[in-house]
C-alpha cells in the first residue's frame, strides 16, 4: 500500500479562500474587517517565521491584523497590561499570544487574561471547557486543522480507534477532545505510557505530536491508519521533518500528512476561521 497524501497545503488554500469570500460578504454588508493581534515576546526564530506567515495570511484574506513586538526581557505585568489593552479595544476581534513565552512569564496568567471570546487559539479554560462538553466556540487551531484534514478525507471517523502520542495543551489534550467529539474511541500516549507500539499499532488514526524526529517507523503503522504527523523538527541536514518516518509509514497507512506542507498551514488556516467566528460573534 501506498498513502494517499493529506495535503494540508492545498486544504489550507481553500480553507483561506472560503475565509476571504466571507470577509467580502461582511464588509458589503458593512461590517468592519475582523481584527486580529498577535502578540510576539522575544526573538525565538520559529516563532518569527510563523508570526510572520499569520500577518500575511491575514492581509491575504482581508482581515486588519496587528503586531505587537515586546522584549524578551518584558515583565509578566507589562504583557498583562498589553492584553489588557487588546481585550477593550473595539478593532481587534482575536488575540494570540505567540508561544513559547520566556521563562519569567507564566503562559497560564497570560492565556487566562485574555477574554474567551477573542481567544482565537482557543487556549483560554472556558473554551477548553466548552471543547470538552461538546459545546465549542473557538477550538484550538491545530486540533481543528487536524480534524477538517480527516473530514476531507471523507472517511467516516465514528466509532475508529484513534491514538494521540503526546499530551501537550495545545495539541494533544484538545486534539483527544476532537476525536472524542467526532465519536472515536480514544488513547492519549504519553513518557509514562506502557507498550507504545503496540497502542500505536492499534490505532484506526494516529496522531503524533511529540516533537521527536522520525520517532515512530513505518511498523508502528496499521495497514489503511490514517497518519497525522504534528512534528516539526530539524534533522542533522538542517532538513524539515516530523515525528514519523514519512517514507516507511507510507508502505503501511490510508493517508498521511507531510511535514512540511500537512499540519502546519491548517493550524494558520484554523486561525483566520476563529478570527472570522470571533468577529461574526462580536457583531
Ligand atoms: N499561540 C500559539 N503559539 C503556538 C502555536 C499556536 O497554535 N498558538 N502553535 C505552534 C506554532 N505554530 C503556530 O503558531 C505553527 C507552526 C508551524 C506552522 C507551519 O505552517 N509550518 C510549516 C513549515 C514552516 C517552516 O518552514 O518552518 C509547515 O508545516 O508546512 C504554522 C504555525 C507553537 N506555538
Amino acid at each position: 500500500m501506498s498513502a494517499k497524501i493529506l495535503d494540508g497545503k492545498a486544504i489550507a488554500a481553500e480553507v483561506r479562500a472560503e475565509v476571504a469570500t466571507k470577509v467580502a460578504e461582511r464588509r458589503r454588508a458593512g461590517k468592519p474587517r475582523p481584527g486580529l493581534a498577535v502578540v510576539l515576546v522575544g526573538d525565538n526564530p520559529a516563532s518569527q517565521v510563523y508570526v510572520r506567515n499569520k500577518h500575511k495570511a491575514c492581509a491575504e484574506v482581508g482581515f486588519h491584523s496587528e503586531l505587537h513586538e515586546l522584549p524578551a526581557s518584558v515583565s509578566q505585568d507589562e504583557l498583562l497590561e498589553v492584553v489588557d489593552a487588546l481585550n477593550a479595544d473595539p478593532a481587534i476581534n482575536g488575540i494570540l499570544v505567540q508561544l513559547p513565552l520566556p521563562a519569567q512569564i507564566n503562559p497560564e496568567a497570560v492565556i487566562e487574561r485574555i477574554l474567551p471570546t477573542k481567544d482565537v487559539d482557543g487556549f483560554h479554560p472556558y473554551n477548553v471547557g466548552r471543547l470538552s462538553l461538546r459545546m465549542p466556540v473557538l477550538r484550538p487551531c491545530t486540533p481543528k486543522g487536524v480534524m477538517t484534514l480527516l473530514e476531507r478525507t471523507g472517511q467516516a471517523l465514528e466509532g475508529l480507534d484513534a491514538v494521540v502520542i503526546g499530551q501537550s495543551n495545545i495539541v494533544g489534550r484538545p486534539m483527544a477532545l476532537e476525536l472524542l467529539a467526532a465519536r472515536c474511541t480514544i488513547t492519549v500516549c504519553h513518557s509514562r505510557t506502557k507498550d507504545l507500539a503496540e497502542k500505536a499499532r492499534a490505532a484506526d488514526i494516529l496522531v503524533v505530536a511529540i516533537g521527536r524526529e522520525r520517532f515512530v517507523p513505518g511498523d508502528w503503522i496499521k495497514p489503511g491508519a490514517m497518519v497525522i504527523d504534528v512534528g516539526m523538527n530539524r534533522d542533522a541536514a538542517g532538513k524539515l521533518c516530523g515525528d514519523v518516518d514519512v517514507d516507511a509509514a507510507r508502505e503501511h497507512a490510508s493517508w498521511i500528512t507531510p511535514v512540511p506542507g500537512g499540519v502546519g498551514p491548517m493550524t494558520i488556516a484554523s486561525l483566520l476561521e476563529n478570527t472570522l467566528q470571533a468577529a461574526d460573534l462580536a457583531g
